[in-house]
């Protein structure tokens, strides 16, 4: 096991910024996931971490040594590619016992059944042990592919998207067995992925990266709870986060958003910039509900006057989208309260300003929230 540094690491391909400044530290032991959208830079982080791709500045240490100079082979990390390559000559049981077999690991014949036992019994791949891996399915591949990462004892796994070929369930299922794989006594890991869903669910801790640079390194519930900028929050949550945009202004109690079409005001958290400031608020569309009848507004919400713009059922829950003046809030309620609504019927959304994120105007919008 080991620690891994990346400190200010650069990378052009000719003219092509792939990364630049990216710093992040993973802790032995710890499931670091790099989240970032597709051209983000995570394949060519990975591979330098690896020493497949040389920096074009900047350091990556492990365990606290420089490996500037140490070729991939003497890193002693496992590492799965995308673009899995397996031995179509061999069936799935030597595939899984290529690496253990290598000059460099010279594990002896017991211990290598014993290790490919227990990883395709994890991977649900016992079954295809004697099958050549030119009759398996994309998938079944994959988890071969991955399975060539995991036997093998390794400093550290560098993964890139092991499970993107999987269909929804088999994801499912294996990200609580990689899930299993990371608990207890853990391998330090570096797992590439564009889902958040998998970074939230896996990671110790999440790296965001976009357009060849880190944006935010935390827990998942910091990255959720507390998003650095307005493409951080935007990255996390299906509905997306709902933006929109205005300028503080001054009120008589904390700080006042109003937004751009002078449609509503509502109080938010207070910040560190003053009034004037153009900002953007982040509402998450879990954090709104709607508010139909002519009750009471509960304590401590805010009620916003909007029609149904669209609706959309979700399985048990609906998205609605509702118009408030030229924003578009998505809210997203359980199927059964909705029944009656139709497009442009007059609807309240609560809003609780303490669920409300503050970032500066503009694309990567810095937080201005506590
Ligand atoms: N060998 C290369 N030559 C030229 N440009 C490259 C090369 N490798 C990567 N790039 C460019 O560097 C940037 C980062 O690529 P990278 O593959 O690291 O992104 P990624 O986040 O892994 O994307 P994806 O999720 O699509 O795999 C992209 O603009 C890509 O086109």
């Amino acid at each position: 096991m080991a620690s891994i540094d990346v400190h200010k690491v650069d990378k052009k391909f000719g003219k092509v910024t792939a990364l630049e400044d990216v710093s992040f530290s993973v802790a032995d032991g710890e499931f670091f996931c790099l989240l970032g959208p597709s051209g983000a830079g995570k394949t060519t982080t990975l591979k330098i971490v690896a020493g497949l791709v040389e920096p074009g500045g900047g350091t990556v240490h492990i365990d606290g040594v420089d490996v500037g100079d140490v070729e991939p082979t003497h890193r002693d990390l496992a590492m799965c590619f995308e673009n899995y390559a397996l031995y179509p000559q061999l069936n799935v049981f030597d595939n899984l016992a290529s690496p253990l077999r290598s000059p460099l690991s010279r594990t002896p014949a017991d211990e290598i059944r014993h290790r490919i036992a227990h990883t395709a019994g994890l991977l649900g791949i016992d079954h295809l042990l004697d099958r050549s891996v030119t009759q398996l399915s994309n998938g079944q591949r994959q988890r071969v592919a991955l399975g060539r990462v995991l036997v093998r004892p390794a400093r550290a796994y560098l993964l890139d998207e092991p499970l993107a070929h999987l269909d929804a369930k088999l994801r499912a299922t294996m990200r609580a067995e990689l899930k299993s794989i990371s608990g207890g006594d853990a391998t330090t890991t570096i797992y590439v992925t564009h889902d958040y869903v998998e970074a939230l669910s896996l990671a110790d801790r999440i790296g965001v990266i976009r357009d060849g640079r880190i944006l935010q390194v935390g827990t998942p519930g910091e990255v959720w709870s507390a998003p650095a900028n307005a493409f951080v929050a935007q990255a996390f949550g299906k509905p997306r986060i709902n933006l929109v945009p205005g300028a503080l202004v001054a009120s008589d109690d904390g700080q006042t958003f109003a937004s751009a079409d002078g449609a509503f005001q509502v109080p938010v958290p207070s910040t560190d910039v003053g009034e004037g400031t153009e900002v953007q608020i982040g509402i998450r569309p879990r954090d709104l509900r709607l508010h139909t009848g002519a009750g009471d507004v509960p304590d401590g919400q805010v009620r916003l006057e909007g029609s149904v713009y669209v609706l959309e059922h979700l399985g048990r829950n609906t998205e609605v989208t509702v118009a408030i003046g030229q924003s578009r809030l998505s809210v997203i309620v359980p199927r059964s309260e909705v029944s009656s609504l139709a497009r442009d019927d007059k609807v309240g959304v609560l809003m609780n300003p303490h669920t409300v994120h503050v970032f500066l105007a503009g694309a990567e919008g810095k937080r201005v929230s506590p």
